[in-house]
């Protein structure tokens, strides 16, 4: 028995479909992440396997039993996921404790717990409406977690949030399923959350899963151009010239190529001839744009050795293997 298997679910009706057959399994303990353009249908997927929103046809069945959607329920939501909206809502000017004693379901050292967990534990005694964004989202956080959910539904709960509130959500996230045992699914628009966190990233476009596998290789085996462009800068080659020195199969998606895929060298050798027109430092790594006979790649460099107008020579980066992408 899967812990949660989501089967042919269709959302929307001719004129507008939102879902379209959206099937896939997940395995307790599975990080699986959503991504894909705005209005892909992502947070409508998290909220029909929450029971909060009604599909046209499909099921989703969590730990061998159905979810049933809005329509079928009193009050709707499955008790055992919890899923944490983008938009959600403290009572106001209520002292944190109150909210959380309100939700909780758990034995008081579990619920303490919880709240240490969430980084939440120094502002019980707060009101609502003292909070910071970061605070007010784990404190919402801990609320859902309160009724001891095995599934946690994550939509974008990074966005809006500052590098350091964003740090202490992910160790929180981290700890939720380590030390609680609650297996997650997260959104997010930023490729890094989800590359880092994933075990499985499903990649969506117009109510469809296009493509679905390891972070690594819907990183560096996109099926197109679009998913591509979901997780970083990437070179589309279409250079006749860079074709034929790479081997590369012009009809395939092998022709995409993360600028990191691309290397700058001394030998000749199955190599094309360019000139750097800009530098982009970044740190621990640079981006070359260089123009090349008939187009312009973008090259990754750690040397931080070349400048504009320099003559260089492009070639594969070595070791390079691509495979065919996951659909
Ligand atoms: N209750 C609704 N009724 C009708 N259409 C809806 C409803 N909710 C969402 N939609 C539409 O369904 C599509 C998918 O929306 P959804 O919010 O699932 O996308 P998303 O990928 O999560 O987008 P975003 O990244 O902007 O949050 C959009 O075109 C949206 O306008």
């Amino acid at each position: 028995m899967s812990f949660l298997e989501v089967s042919e679910i269709s959302v929307g009706d001719e004129a507008k479909a939102v879902l379209k057959g959206i099937t896939f399994t997940q395995k307790a303990f599975q990080n699986i992440a959503i991504a894909g353009e705005t209005g892909s249908g992502k947070s409508t997927v998290l909220k029909v396997i929450a029971g909060l929103a009604q599909p046209e046809s499909g099921e989703v069945i969590f730990k061998g039993q159905n979810v049933v959607g809005p329509e079928e329920k009193l009050i709707p939501g499955h008790k055992g996921i919890a899923y944490l909206s983008q938009h959600f809502e403290l009572p106001h000017s209520l002292r944190v404790e109150q909210v959380l004693k309100y939700a909780n379901t758990m034995p008081g050292g579990e619920a303490e717990a919880l709240y240490n967990i969430c980084r939440i534990s120094h502002l019980l005694k707060r009101k609502t409406n003292e909070l910071s964004g970061g605070e007010r989202q784990r404190i919402a956080l801990a609320r859902l977690l309160s009724t001891s959910p095995s599934l946690l539904l994550l939509d974008e709960p990074f966005s809006n949030l500052d590098m350091v509130h964003k740090n202490v959500l992910k160790s929180v996230i981290r700890d939720i399923s380590e030390e609680m045992g609650i297996t997650c699914t997260l959104i997010s628009h930023d490729p890094q959350d989800s590359l880092s966190w994933a075990e499985t990233i499903l990649v969506m476009k117009e109510g469809e899963i296009v493509q679905q596998g390891p972070p690594n290789q819907v990183y560096t085996c996109p099926l197109n151009e679009y998913v591509a462009g979901l997780f970083g800068r990437y070179n589309l080659i279409t250079s006749e010239a860079m074709l034929k020195q790479f081997e590369l199969n012009k009809q395939s998606s092998e022709r995409i190529l993360r600028p990191e895929e691309l290397q700058i060298v001394t030998n000749k050798t199955k190599a094309v001839p360019g000139r750097v027109q800009r530098v982009y430092f970044y740190g621990s790594y640079s981006e070359l744009e260089v123009a090349v006979a008939d187009g312009t790649v973008v090259v990754r460099v750690t040397d931080g050795e070349h400048n504009t107008g320099d003559q260089v020579y492009v070639s594969l980066a070595s070791g390079l293997k691509k495979t065919a992408p996951g659909v």
